[in-house]
Formats: C-alpha cells, structure tokens, sequence
C-alpha cells in the first residue's frame, strides 16, 4: 500500500483497478428450420395449413408466431404454452391428427393453427399447447367435451391407444376409417397434382378397399428401447416399445406405464399372434440381458410361415424361444385340403423367412423389405394383375411385364401368369437373388431379375413397348426424374404405380403426364387406396395411367 492509498477511503482502496471488460454476449436461441420433403408429413403439414387457412378466408400473417419472441423472453413460455379450451377440431391431417384454430396469446387480431394428435373431425375439447413453430403450434389432447359423431371410443382395444405413436384410428368405426384414407388421397392429388386437379385429368378415387383382418395383422414388428448417454450400467430396465405421443388425459380408463419417449409395450394389438409371443419371448430375454446393453436398439420380430402338409414332420429351425429355450410356433390351418401354416417369429435380420400368398410361397431375409400385412396381399396383387392387362389386346399377341423396384419378386411371381416375359429389377443384390428363388420355386419360368436402379432399367429393356405394361413401386420418397423421363420415352402400354407414400405418388403422376416427352399420350384410369395398416393413419394407393 502506498502513502496515498493510506489517505483515501477503504472502500476505495480495496476496489480492484478497473479495467474494460467486453460486454458479455446474450445468447439469444434461433428457430432452426429444418429442410424437409415436400411429401413427407411435415411437408405435407405446410399444404394442410395452407388449405384451412383458405377455408377461413386467412393468410400466413393471420397465424404466424414470432420465434424470436417466443424462443427469447421468458413471459413468452407461459403466454404461448397455455391450455386452451373450447377448441374445435375442423379436419384430419395426413399423418391421422386433428387440426384447428385457437386464438393467438397475445394478438387478438391474429390466430394460431394448432395441431391435436388423437382429435377427431367435430371434437370439441380442451387441449394443451406445448410447441409454437412459425407457422402452428403442438398441443395434446387434454379433454374433450362435445365428442366428434364419428369418435366411438368404445371401440378401442388397447391400453396404451392415446399415447402411442403407432394407432390414430382405433376409436373410429372401420368404415370411416376407409373413408378418412380416401380423403388422405384426394387431398394429396389436390396438393400434388394440382394441373391434373385443374384440367379434370383424374378420375374420381375408388373407395378404399378394406383388410380382411383390422387387427392382428402386422407380420413385422419392430419395438426398441434407449439407453442414456450418462448411463455406464443400466440399474432398472429401460422401456422397450414404441414412440409414445401424446398426453391420454382425455382417457378415462388407459394404462399407460411409466412416462418417456419410447412407451413400455408387451403386446401390440395389430401385430400377428406369433408376433406377440415373439414380442413377450424377447422382452423376458431382455429382462435378464439389459445390463450389456451400452446403446439403444431395435428388436427385429418377423413372422415366418412355413408351408406344412400333413404327413410332413414340422421342421422348426430357428426361431424366438419361450422360457424351456423351445422355438414359439403357431399352427394356422387353410382352405388347402392336407395343408397347414406353421408359424414362428424370427428376430435374426440375416434369417430367411417364408410368407404365403394365395398359393405362392416367398423367400426373402427377416430384415428386407416385404409387405407387412399378409392377409391384403391376395387383394392387391389380384387387383395389380387385372389392371395390367393391355386394351384391345388379343389371346394370341404376346404380352409382356416389367417390375421396376420389384423386391423379392411379390408382383413380377403373382402378376406372371397370362404374359410372355417379365423383368424384375431392384437395386439391393440379396432381394434380387431371393426374387430369382422365388421365382423357381413357385415354378415360374419367364421371370428374369436384374439388379440395378429403376432408372438404368430402359437401357437394357428389349420388349415391345406397346405390348409391355410396367409395375413401380418405389420406396416413399418416389421416382426421381431421371427415371420417369426414361419411362416416358420408353412409353409403356400401362403403368400402374402402387405407393405408400400417396403424395410422392401424386407428385410423380403430375410430373409424368405434364413434363415428360410423352406423358400427354397418358391419361390416370383409376386411383384406389389399400389399407394395408387398419387402425392407423396409412394408406396404400395403386394409380393406373393408360394410353389415351
Ligand atoms: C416399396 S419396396 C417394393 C418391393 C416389392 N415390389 C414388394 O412389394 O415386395 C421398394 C423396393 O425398391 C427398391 N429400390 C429402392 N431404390 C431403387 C432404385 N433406384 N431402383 C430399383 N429398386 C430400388 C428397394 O430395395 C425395395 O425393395
């Protein structure tokens, strides 16, 4: 200390030199919007929005939320994330949630469109806002008051309906169920085909055909659990199941486990019932194993069918064990005199498994695609055949097939009969090989399989286009350009484009008809959706596009 430091006052003199300090920086979060596919959900979403907002006679800067606001101040939490009551539900979107509009929280001039898993066209509840974006708002259903005439919540089955992400339909009647999947296509022709829509190019869509089973008929299932980061050993075992949504308030009698984003399921009501012993096999197995587990994962359960006649010894091989460490089976008899089903649940994805299908047997790995819901499949293959069939053809003219992104062979193997020649191609080797073994095996001879991609398919084609139909049936997002263009120059005598994604489907119809070469030479002869997920929002759509 100094003699003049003696001098001043202490306060003084204890304070430290003071120096320039940058200001420090407030952090200020940012909404981060995320690229997105036109024809995924939330793709979808901006043209639902965009639709109510029409009907209401409102624009995007009625609706709009100030992110900046909302995600920055923190009275904003509490002003947007609110109960809101009296909430009308004014229509289903695609993904099989209600939608609305509640007022704004602050802005009495404005509005905000809300999203309400598991409300119904009609409700009129309570509901719970939890998530602004820019344009909507997230909320869960809490109660509802006036309950919509289609809601019969009698109906549901399961307990955990409500909260799972996997149903949205289980308490609507089966037949409105059917007429909700129709809409879902309309209005993705609507949004994605909108030339098509304008110039009256498409036909009224066909009614959806119904599954003969609405429950118990998944063949694949896929429960999966999380381990956190933090964990070196897990102490309780983790949930295994499937992604919760929702808050089931609106529920009186649910049971629905301990919270968290994977739901803790032992039965799935629209699996298959050598699923759901799979599903207990495995989870008991889990029981003493989840200490191992130092990541998530997801548990494979695929049903496999072995084709049995009644002299023959039942050869299980490997398979989900019960307790005594012996392979689960289900004996399953059909119309076939002599002739049973035995069925085992496989959780091995390099396994090979067996499904039958009106007559056909089909080999593919446990872990590549097949279609899920076996008891439709003689439906649409049927349906798929008698579309393929050329006008004005006679018995004698050869005809002939070709089976872009044919998997293992289901349509190039059912739809055989009655042409010449069918070429499969499919990009992955393995389904390739499978479709080739399935094809010997069912006793067909004029299948030839190729892999590669759809879109190099043209290069090696060599049959007469006029006397060729062409099935697609591409994976969600859809045909690329490169291959409709080649398509269209290929110029089929039909096509008929099955799809489980109906607006990837939309958009490539309206694509091919008005952009390619010789897409005006098509016209759209029918539209059906399959329901090939009761109970769930999904729907399968099969276009057939003709020669005019
Ligand atoms: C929806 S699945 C249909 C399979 C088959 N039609 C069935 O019903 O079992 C789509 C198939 O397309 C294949 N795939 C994906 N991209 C492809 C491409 N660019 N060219 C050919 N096949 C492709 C996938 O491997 C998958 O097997």
């Amino acid at each position: 200390m100094t003699e003049d430091d003696k001098k001043r006052p202490a306060s003084e003199v204890d304070a430290k030199p003071v120096t320039h300090q940058p200001k420090k920086k407030v952090h200020r979060r940012k909404y981060k919007t995320k690229e997105v596919d036109s024809t995924s959900p939330l793709g979808v979403l901006q043209y639902e929005i965009e639709e109510v907002l029409k009907e209401h006679n409102l624009t995007k800067d009625n609706i709009s939320n100030d992110m900046k606001y909302v995600l920055n101040d923190p009275d904003a939490d509490a002003k947007y994330h609110r109960i809101v009551s009296n909430v009308k539900i004014l229509a289903l979107i695609s993904n099989g949630d209600g939608i609305s509009i509640i007022p704004h929280p602050e802005d009495s001039t404005k509005s905000q469109i809300v999203v309400v898993p598991f409300g119904l066209p009609g409700d009129i509840g309570t509901i719970k806002v939890f998530k602004t974006h820019p344009l909507y708002v997230e909320s869960d259903l809490l109660s509802i008051e006036t309950p919509s005439p289609v809601r019969k919540d009698s109906l549901i089955n399961c307990k955990y309906f409500g909260k799972c992400s996997g149903c949205q339909y289980q308490n609507v009647e089966y037949d409105q169920q059917l007429k909700f999947k129709r809409q879902t296509i309309i209005n993705a022709y609507k949004y994605f085909a909108p030339k098509l829509n304008e110039l009256g190019g498409l036909p009224n869509v066909d009614n959806t055909e119904a599954s003969p089973l609405q429950y118990g008929y998944r063949t694949k299932l896929t429960p999966h659990f999380n381990v956190p980061f933090s964990k070196k050993e897990l102490e309780y075992r983790p949930n295994v199941g499937f992604g919760a949504k929702g808050r089931p308030t609106w529920r009186k009698d649910g049971e629905f486990g301990p919270d968290g984003s994977i739901l803790d399921i032992e039965e799935c009501l629209i699996g298959t019932a050598i699923i759901n012993t799979g599903m207990k096999n495995e989870r008991r197995k889990f029981e003493g194993e989840f200490k191992k587990y130092k990541k998530g994962a997801t548990i494979l359960l695929r049903e496999d069918t072995k084709v049995v006649h009644n002299d023959e010894e039942v050869k299980l091989g490997e398979g989900s064990v019960d307790e005594n460490g012996v392979v689960s089976h289900l004996e399953v008899s059909v119309e076939e005199e002599n002739t049973k089903l035995v069925k085992t649940c496989v959780t091995n994805t390099r396994q090979i498994v067996k499904e039958y299908i009106n007559g056909y047997t089909f080999e593919f790995s446990a872990g590549e695609f097949f279609q899920n819901n076996n008891s439709i499949l003689p439906i649409v293959t049927n349906y798929v055949k008698s579309n393929l069939s050329i006008p004005n053809s006679t018995p004698d003219q050869r005809n002939y097939l070709v089976d872009a992104y044919c998997g293992s062979g289901l349509f190039s193997i059912t739809c055989s009969k009655n042409v010449s020649k069918v070429i499969g191609v499919e990009v992955s080797a393995d389904s390739v090989k499978f479709a080739e073994r399935n094809a010997q095996a069912n006793n067909i001879e004029n299948a030839k399989f190729i892999v590669g991609k759809a879109e190099e398919i043209f290069a090696n084609i060599d049959t007469p286009a006029d006397r060729t139909s062409v099935i697609l049936d591409p994976p969600r997002k859809g045909c690329d350009d490169v291959f409709l263009n080649q398509l269209s120059s290929y110029h089929p005598a039909k096509i008929v484009y099955i799809s489980c994604n109906v607006h990837s489907q939309a958009r490539d119809v309206e694509w091919f008809i008005n952009n390619t070469e010789h897409g005006k030479d098509y016209y759209v002869e029918s539209i059906r959706g399959f329901d090939f997920f009761p109970q769930t929002h999904h729907v399968e759509s099969v276009a057939v596009l003709a020669l005019k």
